[in-house]
Parts: structure tokens; C-alpha cells; sequence
């Protein structure tokens, strides 16, 4: 729609648009307050990491996270990728309870995909806006030390090889990148605690928790393929906008597949004093931004008992 005045055509439609651009902004004020310096780890995961504009649009948010004055810390998985070198050398890839078995062959190839090709390449993304990103693996700085252990089938543990749970981390190196004002990008190989010069390979929800935890972080995010955490998966209409950490703990027992160690991770998060933990949908452009900067924010917050109300 178009009105004549003295000075020429001014149209409407073009003015509506513009006003509702700006209350997007607007609305982003009290967050940006809230969150102005707070230190949020995200972590990015394999399958919302699969399509190209996707990974372009993520690394357009951590930026503007960083823009406007928050300190995101990038932790990134990689299964899916891992699997497609695996098939490409011809190795096995397996899962036994949410974990990948991993031969001493597998976890070179795991190495090299997480801290060599999508650690890399996430790196080159985030910079392709200015020189922010720097990537390391929990063997920088010794980030990360971990102990191996066996993934849990119908109640009994099975050994898969070189996988360990983080049990030590000492963020310095993180620390020291934020300082600078850097965006630290971390790979999710941890040294074995038990055994000099090796390294385990962990799985990267329950990483970025144990990170989030020694980082003193205000939020974790998870970015995954789904629209959140439903409660009776997978019926659409069960999906949780918010609940109390008791409660997921409870809902552990009912979900299934990689939901379990994202829902574990959050509790860990929350429980050891992270104020929340969310779960989102990466495949939905800009869905962090979404999140931190808008009142309805996505996906599923987990937070401690008796914080949601
Ligand atoms: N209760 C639940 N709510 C949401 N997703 C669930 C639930 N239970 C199982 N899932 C499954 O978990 C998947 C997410 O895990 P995964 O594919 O391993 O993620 P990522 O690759 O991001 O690490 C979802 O796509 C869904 O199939
Ligand atoms: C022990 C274990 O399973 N490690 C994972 C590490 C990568 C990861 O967690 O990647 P996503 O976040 O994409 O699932 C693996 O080898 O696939």
C-alpha cells in the first residue's frame, strides 16, 4: 500500500515492516542487560552440522553473541562425520549404549576428524568474520583429563575400548583465549588420567557440561536435531518448554537413543550450579539467537528445583 504526500510515495507496507524489525530489536534489550559479558558454553552438534547454510548461519550467531558482548565457548561433536571416514577407511562404526566403540584404529580416526576436519572447519566459519576463533582438544593446556569407562546395555556394563568420561578440567587455556577475546573452539579428546600418552575419546554432551561446570558458565546450550526434549518421545505434542532438574532426572529413564546424554549432560550442568541448561533445535536457522535474545526463547530450559516457577 502506497500514500501521496508533498515529498513524494511513502509505502506502508515498507514502514510496518521496518517498525516490526525494530521492536525484534527492542525486545532483544533486556537480554542483552542480562547477559551482557556472561560466559555461555554451546555445544554444536554432528547432525545439526550436516547442511552447509546451517553451519554458515551458526557461526553468524556465536559472532554475534560475541558482538554483543557475551563470551560464548563453542564445544562440538562430530558423529556424524566420524562415521563417514570410518566408512571411507573401511572401519567399523558401532554404538554400544550411546557410546562408540573405539578401537586404538577408530580413535585415530576419531582424533582426526574431531580436532582436524570439524574443528577446523568450524574455525574458519567463525572467522570468516574477523580473526575470533582459536580451536583446541582437551589435550590443550591439559583441558581435559578423563577415565575410561563401560557403556551400560539393559543394566550390565560393556566395555568399548577407549572411551572415558571427563573427570578433571583445568580451563586455563579457555580462560586465557576469553581474555583475549577469543572464541575458544574445543574438540572433545581428553587424555587418559590412567595411562600416559594416552588419550580417550568422550562423548561430547557430557563434555561440554563438565566444561560449562568448571567455567562457572551462565547457561549451556545444546544444539541438536530435534525441536527440544519431549516428554513421551515421540509424540509431538509432549514437548517441554521448561522443567525442574529433579524432573529430568526422573525422564532419564524414558528417553532414549542420543537424547540420553544431552538430558544427562543438562542435569549434570545444572545440578554442579550452571542456573540453565537448554536444549534446541540447530536445524532451525539462527535458533540461538532465538534463545538468548528473545522473551518466548526455543526449545526445552532445564533449571533447578523450584527456579521455574
Ligand atoms: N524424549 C526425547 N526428546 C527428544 N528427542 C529424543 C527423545 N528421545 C530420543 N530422542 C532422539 O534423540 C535424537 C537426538 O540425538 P542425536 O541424533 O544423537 O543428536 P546429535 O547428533 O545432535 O548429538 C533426536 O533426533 C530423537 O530422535
Ligand atoms: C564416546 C562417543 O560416542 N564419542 C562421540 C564423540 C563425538 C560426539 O559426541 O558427536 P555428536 O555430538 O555429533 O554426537 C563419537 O565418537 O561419536
Amino acid at each position: 500500500m502506497s500514500t501521496t504526500t508533498l515529498r513524494g510515495t511513502i509505502d506502508t507496507d515498507a514502514l510496518s515492516r521496518a517498525a516490526g524489525k525494530a521492536q525484534t530489536l527492542v525486545e532483544a534489550l533486556p537480554w542483552l542487560e542480562q547477559f551482557r559479558g556472561a560466559l555461555v558454553v554451546i555445544k554444536y552438534g554432528g547432525n545439526a552440522m550436516l547442511d552447509e547454510e546451517l553451519k554458515a548461519a551458526f557461526a553468524q550467531d556465536i559472532v554475534f553473541l560475541r558482538y554483543a558482548g557475551l563470551r560464548p565457548v563453542v564445544v562440538h561433536g562430530g558423529g556424524p562425520q566420524i562415521a563417514s571416514m570410518l566408512g571411507r577407511l573401511g572401519l567399523p562404526s558401532e554404538f554400544r549404549g550411546g557410546l562408540r566403540v573405539t578401537t586404538p584404529e577408530v580413535m585415530d580416526v576419531v582424533r582426526m576428524v574431531l580436532t582436524g576436519q570439524v574443528g577446523r572447519e568450524l574455525v574458519g566459519l567463525i572467522n570468516r568474520h574477523g580473526p575470533l576463533a582459536v580451536g583446541l582438544s582437551g589435550e590443550d593446556g591439559a583441558l581435559f583429563g578423563a577415565r575410561r569407562r563401560p557403556a551400560t546395555v539393559n543394566g550390565e556394563p560393556v566395555d568399548v575400548g577407549l572411551v572415558g568420561d571427563v573427570e578433571t578440567v583445568n580451563p586455563t587455556a579457555v580462560t586465557d583465549l576469553l581474555e583475549a577475546g577469543r572464541i575458544p573452539v574445543v574438540s572433545t579428546i581428553a587424555p587418559d588420567l590412567d595411562e600416559d600418552g594416552q588419550v580417550l575419546n568422550v562423548n561430547a554432551d557430557t563434555a561440554a557440561a563438565a566444561l560449562a561446570v568448571a567455567l562457572r558458565a551462565h547457561k549451556l546450550v545444546v544444539l541438536t536435531d530435534v525441536e527440544g526434549i519431549y516428554a513421551s518421545w515421540p509424540d509431538r505434542d509432549s514437548l517441554l518448554s521448561s522443567l525442574a532438574v529433579s524432573d529430568a532426572d526422573e525422564l532419564l529413564g524414558r528417553v532414549d537413543a542420543g537424547m540420553v546424554p544431552k538430558l544427562e549432560a543438562c542435569i549434570r550442568a545444572v545440578r554442579q550450579g550452571v542456573p540453565q541448561a537448554h536444549v534446541i533445535d540447530g536445524r532451525q536457522p539462527h535458533s540461538l539467537l532465538l534463545e538468548v535474545f528473545t522473551s518466548e526463547g526455543i526449545g526445552t530450559m532445564v533449571v533447578p528445583d523450584g527456579a521455574d516457577s
